[in-house]
């Protein structure tokens, strides 16, 4: 039994242990980051069977000095769920590896890859303006983001090629993977519709999949003037550029996958938007758990 004095300790302790821990989460991202950037995922896949430390030691571009640290970064990403360790017999110490679910995400070639997730995330312009979280509370700034890079995100991605490429990839990624799911779940939904617009509809690839699988549907892409300038359009994937707190284009049904839905309603207070709150969640189809704000819905 604890005294007094002892309890209080532990509990000092514990208190320290999660500031301590709070504090330095931040390495666990970044060394998925260098895990990526070294083809950690990629390497262990190939391999086709548990790698032992050994192999994967010599398959990477270490300096000399730097092999002992490795077992040390495959720690923490086995500690984070990116890798499962295999010890083959208490014989063979060469502890081994295997990539898990969440790492076959992270590999080159898979149709539903992240890696491009990481580069953008991992990107100073996306990282830095966390440094200005505070300050920017105190002041009138609109964003971190607009603090640290002059700009707000959407006009920075229209002045940035390579950025908004790396960001409209990401968004195709997401639905690549987000529309299979959607396709299967709400094929109701899409069966007696006949246009509909994609509000903030990216490059199309949520269009192109819906086409694909009801071709009676005619989609308007909507998107900023930057993403969609020069794409090809199809007899019924046609893209329009735009701002969507001006207008938006007309169909009988509208979709929005990952967008400022409360910005719009609230912020900017668009009709459309209200429409939509103001028909009653309960006729739409929120579906939070494939994106920020999923809303597919035929209305009126
Ligand atoms: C988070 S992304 C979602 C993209 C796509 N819906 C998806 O889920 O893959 C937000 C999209 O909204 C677009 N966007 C931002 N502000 C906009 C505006 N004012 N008018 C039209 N589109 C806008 C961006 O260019 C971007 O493609």
């Amino acid at each position: 039994m604890e005294t007094e004095g002892e309890e209080h300790a532990s509990k000092l302790l514990r208190a320290q242990n999660h500031v301590w821990n709070h504090i330095f989460k931040f390495i666990n991202s970044l060394s998925l980051k260098c895990a990526i950037e070294l083809s950690i995922p990629d390497i262990i896949h190939n391999y086709g069977q548990p790698m032992p430390l050994s192999q994967l030691i010599a398959s990477l571009p270490l300096h000399p000095s730097k092999t002992s640290f490795i077992t040390r970064l495959m720690k923490i990403l086995t500690h984070s769920g990116f890798f499962s360790e295999h010890h083959a017999n208490p014989n063979q110490p060469d502890v081994m590896y295997l990539i898990t679910d969440a790492s076959m995400l992270l590999l080159k070639d898979h149709p539903f890859s992240m890696k491009s997730v990481t580069r953008l995330i991992f990107n100073p312009v996306m990282i830095n303006p966390w440094f200005q979280f505070s300050t920017w509370f105190t002041n009138e700034t609109p964003s971190p983001f607009h603090r640290e890079n002059g700009m707000g995100f959407w006009d920075f991605a229209g002045r940035e090629p390579n950025f908004n490429n790396l960001f409209n990839e990401v968004m195709a990624m997401d639905s690549r993977l987000v529309s299979t799911v959607v396709i299967e779940k709400y094929k109701r939904l899409f069966e007696g519709i006949e246009s509909l617009v994609d509000v903030g509809g990216g490059t199309g690839t949520m269009a192109k999949v819906i086409v694909e699988s009801f071709p009676q549907v005619k989609c308007i892409v909507f998107d900023l003037p930057h993403v969609v300038a020069g794409l090809e359009e199809s007899q019924n994937i046609k893209y329009v550029g735009g701002d969507m707190l001006e207008a938006i284009p007309q169909a009988d049904s509208i979709m929005l996958k990952m967008m400022m839905l409360f910005a719009a309603k609230e912020r900017y207070e668009k009709e459309w938007a209200n429409l939509i709150f103001s028909a009653g969640f309960s006729n739409y189809k929120i579906t939070p758990t494939l994106g920020l704000v999923s809303i597919i819905e035929v209305y009126p």
